[in-house]
């Protein structure tokens, strides 16, 4: 890697001991971790080739910190020439690799997985996470052929503007128009208020030249539904606004630094009538309106999305976990007898509970994930030969999982920020990017509590199955069983009943919005009120698919494959897993199954067993994951432990040190302290 020019470094090239110390103790090979977690030898070798070639000429001196002391507009400049190097590097290892492949350039470029090189973010992100995938599923292949495959090779690079400043959730609510003129075969877009301006779209403000724009059709002034319309935003070699078009950036947020979040409003700006995606509704020249044949189709692109966001975020917690861990291995701080010398802080059985259950939940919902996008593949097969009754199921499951591995993420990288002290506030510790980058998938992509409440409707209609004894989806098959025989507390006996916790939730939920009605209140009313039992129904089904899934990768056909040593750890992360799980959800478990205050006895006494066996393994495990350090970028979570040095030279070189007296010193507060009041 280079060096640093900021002086010399003090960090020492020795790792650091106590760090060591913990690698020794592991009872289990890492490296057979890291083929399983990565999906065998040809995946794990190929990521750790295109991470040593990225990663070779980085600039080490761009880091969080030192990103973060610059201004909006340098941040922005810095994001987007970062990103287009990634960018170069990343087509050259595709035609190395995979010529002809995706799986390289674009397929690596705005996931987390290569952030490193860019610590100030990717204004292309929403470009290939959702665009592309957006005109292949929605557009024709024609339209692919023109826009998507251009888009592919960034020759132009469009935002997905859906959100408006009024509307982001309420779909029927957005207020942009698009009006068809059969005389010009054209549509007419226009933003016909304040609160209609596109607002928060990723890369529009000034990195896009297109963009998908959601919109509301209309036919002779007439509204046919919203629809998608791919529109020239700037000159594609100016880059100036095209006529019609307002566009900016909307500021400084919370996290996304150089994301270039935008705002787009359009005063009759004119696109062909082909530049409607037309691969399920379709606008014929003489106006002719031809419906989708399912109107859920219009949604799938974004089920594409909530997928890929599902994976990154576990992998963000996997990020904050490796960094919270590495440093409870190498801070000291008081002692568990008074006359010994200090511990590690991981020896603390309070600190394991805020690290260990994290590890446990970043490895269980990225199987989930991967199960997700599985089930998304096969759900895209289907429907290119005409199927469409998987899309309810597929719909709901992907909201249940962008809710789970979002809130799990970003709640779980505060417990590891506060796990890590003072030191975890730096911004050099990396922790409040990783938090402000993880809460941002709480919002975006269909605000979680949004997102339950559908799934909500979604186990209602099952319910309603169940009723009519029709058969159910294969993730909500279990909805019919609301009361559990006994309860033992086995790893299969916890799943049951997270499943019949669900089940029982959701009849509950059922029952009350009948009573609801039947008191007069409108299905609306009676919906809304019934929100809070619909909202826990629907975490109840997330969980329960993350607690089957992970149990079935634990103990199902899969264990053949691995060796004895490594079975036996991740037995002991499900475990932990499944058993906190069951004590976080006592609340409900007791409402299905008769349990003692011995059981509960007991599960305390399974979590605190598996607390203690996982403390040889944590390092090792987080090691497992094989993050480089330069995609950690964090002073408190570096491979070699060398964490004092690290978070002191990063303080030596913020840009305020830079002279020993401020200006403002002889400017404000020199005279202001020499003043008589
Ligand atoms: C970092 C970031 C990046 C983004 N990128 C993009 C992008 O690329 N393209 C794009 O189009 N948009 C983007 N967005 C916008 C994002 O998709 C929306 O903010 C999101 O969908 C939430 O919608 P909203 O802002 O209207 O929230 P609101 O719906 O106003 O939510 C506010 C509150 O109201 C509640 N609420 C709203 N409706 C209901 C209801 N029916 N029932 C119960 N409670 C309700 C919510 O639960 C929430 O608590 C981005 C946002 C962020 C923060």
């Amino acid at each position: 890697m280079a060096t640093s020019d900021r002086g010399s470094s003090i960090i020492p090239k020795t790792v650091n001991p106590d760090i060591q110390e913990e690698r020794n103790a592991a009872t289990f090979n890492v490296e057979d971790f890291a083929l399983w977690w990565h999906g065998g030898e040809e995946n794990l070798k190929r990521k750790r080739y295109v991470e040593s070639s990225v990663f070779a000429d980085i600039d080490e001196n761009k880091t969080v910190a030192s990103i973060q002391s610059l201004s909006h507009d340098e941040i922005y400049a810095a994001a987007m020439e970062d990103a287009l190097a990634l960018a170069g590097k990343l087509r050259k290892l595709q035609k190395e690799l995979n010529p002809g492949g995706k799986d390289i350039w674009p397929g690596l470029f705005s996931g987390p997985e290569l952030w490193g090189a860019m610590p100030g973010g990717n204004p292309f992100t929403v470009h290939f996470s959702m665009l592309v995938d957006a005109i292949r599923n929605q557009g024709t292949d024609e339209q692919f052929e023109k826009f998507g495959k251009r888009a592919e090779n960034l020759e132009i690079c469009a935002a997905f503007a859906q959100t408006e400043l009024g509307h982001g959730t309420f779909l029927r609510g957005l207020q942009t128009r698009a009006d068809f003129d059969s005389k010009t075969d054209e549509f007419v877009l226009n933003t016909p208020t304040i609160t209609a301006y596109k607002f928060w779209p990723g890369g529009l403000g000034h990195s896009a030249n297109y963009s998908l724009v959601m919109a509301n059709l209309y036919i002779d002034n007439k509204p046919k539904g919203v629809a998608m319309f791919m529109v020239p935003i700037r000159d594609e070699e100016t880059h100036m606004p095209l006529p019609g078009i307002d566009i900016g950036d909307v500021g400084k947020k919370l996290g996304f630094y150089g994301v270039n979040n935008g705002y787009l409003g359009m005063k009759n700006v004119r696109i062909p009538r082909t530049n409607m995606l037309m691969r399920h509704a379709q606008v014929e020249a003489d106006g002719t309106f031809i419906q989708s044949p399912a109107a859920a189709l219009g949604y799938f692109s974004m089920v594409f999305g909530r997928c890929w966001i599902s994976a990154n975020n576990t992998t963000m917690l996997a990020i904050a976990a490796t960094i919270a861990t590495r440093y409870s291995a190498v801070r000291r701080q008081g002692s568990i007898n008074p006359k010994q010398p200090e511990v590690k802080i991981m020896d603390y059985v309070t600190q394991q509970m805020k690290l260990f259950p994290e590890i446990a939940t970043c490895i269980a919902d990225r199987l989930a994930a991967l199960k997700l996008r599985q089930l998304y593949h096969q759900t895209e097969r289907d429907i290119k030969k005409g199927k469409y009754d998987g899309l309810g199921e597929i719909h709901a499951l992907s909201c249940a999982m962008k809710v789970m591995c979002t809130s799990d993420s970003a709640a779980g990288i505060e417990r590891l920020r506060l796990a890590c002290g003072g030191h975890g506030y730096l911004a050099s510790s990396n922790l409040s990017n990783l938090y402000s980058t993880a809460t941002a998938g709480c919002t975006y992509e269909g605000e979680n509590t949004v997102l339950l409440l559908q799934v909500g409707r979604f186990l209602m209609k099952s319910a309603q199955q169940v009723m009519a004894g029709k058969p159910l989806a294969p993730t909500a098959s279990y909805l019919a069983k609301i009361k559990m025989d006994q309860w033992s507390g086995s790893w299969e006996n916890i799943v049951e009943a997270l499943e019949c916790a669900t089940a029982n939730k959701t009849h509950q939920a059922l029952k009350n919005i009948a009573a609801r009605m039947e008191a007069g209140q409108t299905q609306g009313e009676a919906a809304n009120n019934t929100g809070i039992e619909l909202t826990q129904a629907a975490e109840l089904y997330g969980r329960s698919f993350i607690a089957a899934n992970f149990l079935q990768e634990v103990t199902g056909i899969n264990a053949k494959t691995r060796s004895p040593a490594l079975n036996k750890v991740l037995e002991n992360i499900l475990e932990l897993y499944l058993v906190k799980a069951a004590l976080d959800n006592m609340n409900n478990i007791f409402r299905i199954v008769k349990i003692t205050d011995e059981d509960v006895n007991s599960l305390q006494a399974s979590l605190e067993k598996s607390l203690k066996s996982m403390r040889p393994n944590a390092v090792a495990i987080c090691d497992g994951f094989d993050f480089p350090d330069r995609n950690l970028l964090s002073t408190l979570g570096c491979f070699d432990g060398n964490v004092y040095e690290r978070i002191f030279e990063e303080a030596k070189n913020c840009s305020l040190n830079k002279e020993p007296v401020p200006r403002v010193f002889h400017t404000h507060l020199k005279p202001f302290m020499k003043s008589k009041m």
